[in-house]
């Protein structure tokens, strides 16, 4: 084992007692008493984490709690899990990897090679060639196969080879050149690439695959697509494909098979998950956007985070302290999902990229060693942007039976537009977190001259937990930074669970079964279902008789 992973579960453990009994005090209290009890409590729960400020108080805890959850993370080796993952161990143990995103933005603190590879050198070299394309194509100097500029570019990958730069493109429009369309193409389902096909121009569009395993049956299905589009206008070409097409995969070998030249394709690494290479060539298209400078910038912002990562003790150390505080509401708490609010227009992907990242991340229920846990993992991630959700379901949020620790993004910059909506979007954020934390009691609300009979349905409880992520405006720089902030928050919770956060075996089921009956759907006389289950046989029937074929 790379660190000090034990087949120990956590709950055996004192500090897990600890917490356990401690909670049980938490839960007697509520947050007006401890804002009230702790005249100093902004001292210990507010926190700078490079350009993001973090405010942990209105979150149901003492300073005792941090102290507690600090321990329970020493007890699980946290700093030498840190250490592991930062140095190149092979921390992936399931899929034999390193783990290493931080090396792509100088987080990472190696002495060598990992696994044959300088990663320092080759990030680089990989960054300089994707700065070369991104120059020649922003500039027109670069051009389709009949010499017009690209006026669009598409996008095509599933997964972390699509949200991330989805979210990230979405999130910087103001910082990009404008001149240019960008798409983002990931259902396998018709109409998404089909839709391409109707607003842009063969001879002004490239194509951007990014596949790390260049095997995804969609994104190659929509790949083949794209090509066919190409070639049946461009086709008298000899240069279509090769002009049209570039590629961001580790499988060079399929990429070529493609057809798409080598020297168009950017590389990376098996010690890059998919959901944690938005910073690598997968972010090809983002620099494609905002250009290399803004692009050096974005990663910037996670390399503050790794360093504070890195350098700061556990107790101030905000991507540890946010990990922990979802394990407190996880397993203390009996919480089984936790809200992103992102008060930005421009964060709209942010919670389904965080979905991806968290979710695929620490959704498991076996231990690094094979053992089954008995305490819960990861939760259910979800969110949308403020205002909108406060109209839709900020209800349950507030008055509820479920307890759901929320997170707020907030922004004092706006990107443009009116800048007076600004204020207006910022007190709505800052409304919210009070309202959840402080809520109305009875007596409140008949001071408000509310009839008794309706107290009960007017009645707010408060002591909803939230955090408040702070920033002076959605730069690069600090999208970079609250990206690493949830990665290094997720590694945080996987730690403390022992289940290894970077491998996804629970998605293979799943895609081998459908290659299994894509067959099934389309021959051309009726199959032989016999070996199907008689749901599957009955709705194999359906489809196959509402598409017109025997059965
Ligand atoms: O980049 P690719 O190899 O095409 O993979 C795309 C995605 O598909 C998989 O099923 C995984 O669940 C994701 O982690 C991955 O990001």
């Amino acid at each position: 084992m790379p660190y000090p992973v034990t087949g120990v579960s956590p709950k055996q453990l004192p500090e897990w007692a600890a917490l356990t009994q401690h909670a049980k005090e938490i839960k007697q209290t509520d947050l007006r008493r401890l804002f009230a009890e702790d005249t100093r409590r902004l001292n210990w729960s507010s926190i700078e984490v490079g350009p993001l400020h973090l405010d942990l108080s209105k979150n149901l805890i003492r300073k005792e709690t941090l102290g507690l959850l600090v321990e329970l993370a020493r007890a699980r080796f946290l700093p030498d899990a840190i250490v592991a993952m930062l140095t190149g161990e092979h921390i992936n143990v399931s899929e034999d990897r390193a783990v290493l995103h931080a090396a792509l933005r100088r987080g990472a603190t190696l002495s060598g090679p990992i696994d044959g590879v300088n990663v320092g050198q080759e990030v680089e070299d990989v960054l300089g060639r994707m700065e070369r394309l991104s120059r020649a194509i922003r500039s027109n100097e670069r051009r389709g196969c009949t010499g017009k500029p690209f006026s669009a570019i598409v996008n095509i990958g599933i997964g972390g080879s699509d949200l991330g730069p989805e979210m990230v493109t979405r999130a910087l429009y103001d910082f990009s050149d404008k001149g240019r369309r960008m798409h983002f193409v990931s259902n396998i389902d018709p109409t998404a690439i089909g839709d391409i096909f109707e607003v842009c121009d063969p001879e002004t569009t490239l194509f951007v695959v990014v596949s790390k395993t260049f095997g995804t049956l969609e994104t190659l299905t929509n790949a083949k697509a794209a090509r066919q589009w190409i070639l049946a206008s461009l086709g008298d070409h000899a240069d279509a494909v090769e002009k049209h097409f570039v590629a961001v995969s580790t499988n060079a070998k399929l990429v070529s098979d493609f057809g798409i030249d080598p020297e168009n394709m950017f590389g990376f690494w098996d010690f890059i998950g998919g959901r944690y290479s938005v910073d690598s060539a997968v972010g090809l298209a983002i620099m494609l956007a905002i250009g290399p400078e803004r692009f050096r910038s974005f990663l910037g912002g996670f390399a503050a985070i790794d360093a504070h990562l890195r350098e700061t003790p556990l107790d101030e150390n905000g991507p540890v302290l946010l990990g922990l505080l979802s394990v407190w509401y996880r397993n203390f708490f009996g919480t089984q999902s936790q809200a992103v609010l992102p008060y930005s227009e421009r964060l709209a992907r942010f919670p389904a990229y965080l979905q991806q990242l968290t979710m695929e991340s620490n959704g498991k229920s076996v231990r690094i060693d094979g053992s089954t846990v008995d305490y819960g993992t990861g939760a259910v991630y979800w969110g949308e942007p403020g205002t909108d959700g406060q109209h839709a379901f900020y209800q349950l949020l507030h008055q509820g039976t479920i307890l759901i620790p929320a997170d707020f993004v907030l922004f004092a910059e706006p990107l443009g537009g009116p800048d007076a909506q600004q204020d207006l979007l910022f007190a709505n954020g800052l409304a919210q977190t009070r309202a959840l934390a402080f809520g109305r009691n009875d007596a409140e609300l008949e001071a408000l001259g509310v009839p008794e009979y309706l107290r009960p349905a007017r009645r707010m409880p408060g002591n909803r937990p939230t955090t408040t992520i702070l920033a002076q405006r959605l730069t690069p720089e600090v999208l970079g930074s609250l990206i690493a902030l949830y990665e290094h928050s997720v590694f945080t919770q996987g730690v403390i669970w022992g289940i290894d956060s970077f491998d996804q075996w629970g998605v293979e089921l799943g895609k081998e079964l459908a290659s299994e009956l894509v067959p099934m759907l389309t021959s051309a006389g009726a199959p032989d279902l016999g070996a199907f289950d008689a749901s599957t046989v009955d709705l194999v029937s359906r489809y196959r008789h509402m598409r017109g074929r025997p059965s």
